[in-house]
């Protein structure tokens, strides 16, 4: 039974979700780095809002981890690059709490249009001071978006519902996106010079740290405000304060810090200034959509090895994974073959699908080809790792769909490129469920891939087969099974073998001694 940490607070509909489907489940929060690392071995299953980092160390000490998944959108508490190295995979809820976010921030711009606060703050202590608190209205401002993604577009939705001018800067939206939002896609600069409000709602990466820095604070309106509710390190927070302090910039809401928990800040009390403790996700409705999400997600990935919104390897339904299953265990045992076979030799790999397979989604049978090949290497290779190490590799992939009929009803066929020139084996599905191998080479033999087994390329002579088997025999090597095809009579014959034993190097040189033999190799799948 798979075994799910809950690490941070999620809603209970995360944990009966994960019981529900026999998985078991801890729910242990607030625990440190140190305590999280002690514990986390004995897990299949990590599930996590911002508060968990899960670090290199963390992961390093994530034996069994196969999965963490983020009940919100966020993962820049997670080491992405090191979970994909590891073999883990991270997934998300991209929409669960957009709408709860955006409104977060529509709320925080009427907050800081009218100081309510502070207002709150000095009526509750009996002040009174209706002379002090004069706001401005929104209605036929200028709304700067600064990200137009989901929780953009949601934003611009209600701002230009509240009669706001919304102008939009993503290097990534398109016009046609822009006319269907109904904003004006700008620069950064113009945003920055014609926004009357800004607010920020991009992940927090290279481009886009500090993109309000303290440089381009100087070009924004004077008298603008600023709303963020995306990542702390968006906005220069030093220069924020001086800005806030000159009067330059009228206020600012900030939602996320630079350094989250944020108990103290230089811009704690300054006038203009509102905060919330990342509250941006937080309520009713998108905690429980996310929690249900992000356990169904995981249940799906762990039971059925679907794969749903994962930002480290494609999407694969809990519907289709059963029927990719066969595939991937043939896609990965021709890969295994090639690999074993070739070696550093591989340049290149080509992936082709014809018949029912070109029916599949092909992106998880070629993960499952190099996890084949890449397995070569370490024992540690999985479908979601493989990929980047074939990249790190430097091994040129191609994928191809095939329209045609082809001999097979089903078939994968998977080509290496070395020195020597192009080489492939293909498989096929016997009863729509069994891997087997139908082609290694250009040569056809029907194999069971699979246990340890000999590849030999021989001259095609009489009593070549009587030969082989009496050296096996006088070795104490059992065989199991026994696949057999030719070039051409008298040419190359090939023989793959699956023996109970293992063949040892002594062995294997007596083999490759045998006359007639060309090549003689060991395999293990
Ligand atoms: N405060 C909170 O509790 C919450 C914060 N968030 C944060 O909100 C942010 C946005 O979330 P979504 O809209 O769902 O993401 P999204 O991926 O749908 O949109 C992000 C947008 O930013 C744009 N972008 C990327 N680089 C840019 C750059 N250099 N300049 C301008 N735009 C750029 C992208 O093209 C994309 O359209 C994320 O950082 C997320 O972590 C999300 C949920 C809750
Ligand atoms: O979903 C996100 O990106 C958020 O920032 C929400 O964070 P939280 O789940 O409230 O810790």
């Amino acid at each position: 039974m798979p075994k799910v940490l809950i690490s941070d607070k999620m809603d209970p509909l995360a944990a009966q979700i994960f019981r529900n489907r026999g998985i078991e489940v801890d729910e242990i929060t607030g625990k440190t780095k140190d305590e999280l690392i002690a514990m986390i071995g004995q897990y299949d299953g990590l599930a996590i809002r911002s508060a968990t980092k899960v670090t290199k160390d963390v992961l390093a000490a994530a034996t069994n981890l196969k999965v963490v998944g983020r009940a919100g959108i966020g993962v820049d508490n997670v080491d992405i690059p090191a979970a994909s190295a590891k073999g883990v995979v991270v997934m998300n809820t991209p929409f669960g709490n957009s709408i709860t976010t955006a409104e977060h921030a529509i709320a925080l711009m009427f907050a800081l249009a009218r100081d309510l606060p502070e207002a709150d703050k000095s009526t509750q202590a009996g002040k009174w001071e209706k002379n002090r608190f004069m706001g401005v209205e929104v209605t036929n401002k200028v709304l700067g978006l600064i990200g137009a993604g989901n929780i953009g577009s949601i934003v611009a939705d209600r701002a230009i519902g509240l009669k706001m001018k919304v102008v939009a800067y993503d290097p990534f939206l398109t016009p046609e996106r822009a006319v269907e939002m109904g904003v004006e896609k700008v620069n950064l600069d113009d945003l920055l010079a014609r926004a009357d409000f800004i607010t920020l709602h991009t992940p927090l990466t290279d481009s886009t740290k500090n993109i309000l820095s303290k440089e381009n604070l100087a070009k924004t309106k004077k008298g603008v405000r600023i709303v963020n509710c995306a990542r702390g390190g968006l906005i220069d927070e030093a220069a924020l304060k001086e800005a806030l302090d000159s009067g330059h910039v009228a206020g600012a809401a900030l939602d996320v810090f630079v350094t989250e928990p944020a108990t103290e800040s230089p811009l704690f009390g300054t006038p203009g200034f509102i905060s919330t403790p990342h509250l941006g996700a937080s309520t009713n409705e998108a905690q429980v959509n996310v929690a249900i999400q992000v356990a169904e997600q995981m249940a799906d990935f762990l039971l059925s090895g679907g794969v749903t919104n994962a930002l480290n390897m494609p999407s694969l339904s809990a519907e289709e994974a059963p029927k990719l299953k066969p595939y991937m265990a043939l896609a990965e045992h021709l890969g295994a073959l090639v690999g074993q076979l070739e070696g550093d030799a591989i340049k290149a790999v080509a992936i082709e699908v014809e018949g029912a397979a070109a029916e599949l989604n092909q992106k998880p049978i070629t993960g499952a080809v190099l996890a084949g090949l890449m397995g070569v290497y370490s024992d540690t290779v999985n479908m979601v790792n493989a990929p980047f190490l074939a990249k790190e590799r430097g091994l040129d992939l191609r994928e191809v769909r095939h329209d045609r009929e082809g001999d097979y009803s089903t078939l994968v066929r998977v080509t290496v490129t070395t020195a020597e020139g192009a080489k492939s084996v293909a498989g096929t599905l016997f009863a729509n469920a069994e891997p087997r191998l139908v082609e290694i080479y250009g040569v056809k033999v029907e194999a069971d891939l699979g246990g340890t087994m000999l590849y030999i390329v021989n001259v095609d002579a009489p009593g070549f087969i009587g030969r082989l088997g009496s050296t096996l025999g006088e070795a104490n090597v059992n065989i199991g099974t026994f696949h057999l095809g030719r070039r051409s009579a008298g040419g190359e014959a090939v023989l793959l073998l699956s023996v109970d034993t293992p063949v040892d190097d002594a062995l294997k040189a007596k083999i490759a001694q045998l006359p007639g033999v060309k090549t003689a190799k060991a395999l293990s799948f």
